[in-house]
């Protein structure tokens, strides 16, 4: 079953273009010049019900619009779109019973307000049945262990506390599709794996087609099994998760913060890593998947020297994007683009 489709999906902005200056601005008003930006340059993609895609692009790649279209938030300039059998744009309202959106920058939480609140009103805003709901309601909590702040106002929450509310209230009206637009931003380390945990449980358990977009690569290794990257509004990429793995996320950075104790001057050397820098005692690897693994490299540094801290570093989504696009415009990408 289909969950989304769009053919030929496009978006042109009028921006309208102002000198600086006092001057400037009375000619912009006078004679108004308008320029034509292309946010997203006809996308045709298939998503089927269940799938978990990570829509991914450098900053300004149009993810933000292609979300606002299949939303029903804007109107394209041309192309169409069918998401759960609706036209976005014409049946927002009809479609908006069906799907869930998370924003991380963005709260649907009333902030004076306790969660628990936010979920009242939620249940009126989909017209639940009470019953229904309440049974949803503290399946929810149970599950996102959200009991400790359900009463806290939530402008007295974590961040990470919030974000657990605001994803449990989007699955609250049972979504069959969610967009998640940088869910983890902002988190730490064991609160975003708890976040990707609960979303890929939703997943699994309910069926729920997940659309993500996120600039951290462990929310697209961790959460989703296809991704689809765009730039410059068009599609550069379409391929498994794992194959991306393989090909291009063949990287992660180990931070090493040596132990005091530690004999200075003694660079460790480790199969499979190379150190790509080192300040006092601060020292960086990075390390090549293909040869080895983590766990493999962090025993064999153990027994050369002390340390005081460790962090393991996904490689920027920034640079991942960088290297499939110079791949492709080098044309030995044709393996990995699909
Ligand atoms: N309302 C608007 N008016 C004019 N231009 C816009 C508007 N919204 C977006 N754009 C432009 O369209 C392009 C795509 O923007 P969009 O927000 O979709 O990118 P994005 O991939 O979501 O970026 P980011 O990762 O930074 O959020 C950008 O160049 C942006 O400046």
């Amino acid at each position: 079953m289909l969950a989304l489709q769009t053919r030929g999906l496009s978006k042109t902005f009028k921006v309208k273009q102002k000198e600086a200056g006092l001057t400037g601005s009375l000619k912009s008003l006078l004679r108004p010049k308008w320029e034509e930006k292309q946010a997203v340059d006809g996308i045709d993609l298939v998503v089927q019900a269940g799938e978990t895609v990570a829509f991914l692009g450098p900053n300004g790649a149009g993810k933000s619009t292609t979300i606002k279209m299949l939303t029903g938030i804007l109107h394209p300039t041309s192309g169409s779109a069918e998401v759960l059998g609706f036209t976005p744009w014409s049946d927002r309202t009809r479609l908006s019973y069906r799907i869930g959106a998370v924003f991380g920058q963005k709260s649907q939480l009333w902030y004076h307000l306790p969660p628990i609140d936010t979920f009242d009103l939620i249940s009126r805003v989909y017209e639940l049945k009470r019953n229904d709901y309440l049974a949803r309601r503290d399946e929810l909590i149970e599950r996102f262990e959200l009991g400790p702040y359900l009463h806290t106002p939530v402008r007295k929450l974590s961040l990470g506390e919030r974000m657990r509310c605001e994803i449990a209230v989007s699955f609250l009206h049972r979504p069959e599709l969610l967009f998640l637009d940088e869910p983890t931003i902002g988190l730490d380390v064991v609160v975003k794996q708890r976040i990707r945990d609960l979303i890929r449980e939703c997943n699994k358990e309910e069926g729920t087609t997940v659309f993500l977009t996120s600039h951290d690569a462990g929310d697209v290794e961790e959460l989703c099994a296809r991704a689809v990257v765009i730039h410059h509004g068009g599609i550069l990429l379409d391929a498994p998760v794992e194959k991306l793995r393989r090909d291009v996320m063949n990287r992660k950075t180990i931070v090493l913060t040596l132990s005091v104790t530690h004999m200075e001057n003694t660079i460790p050397e480790v199969d499979g890593a190379s150190v790509i820098s080192s300040e006092g005692r601060r020292l960086k690897l990075t390390v090549d998947l293909r040869k080895t693994d983590i766990e493999t490299v962090l025993s064999a540094l153990l027994t050369q020297v002390r340390l005081d801290d460790v962090t393991i570093e996904d490689p920027p989504m920034e640079e991942i994007i960088k290297h499939i696009y110079g791949m492709s415009a080098a044309g030995t990408g044709g393996e990995l683009i699909q």
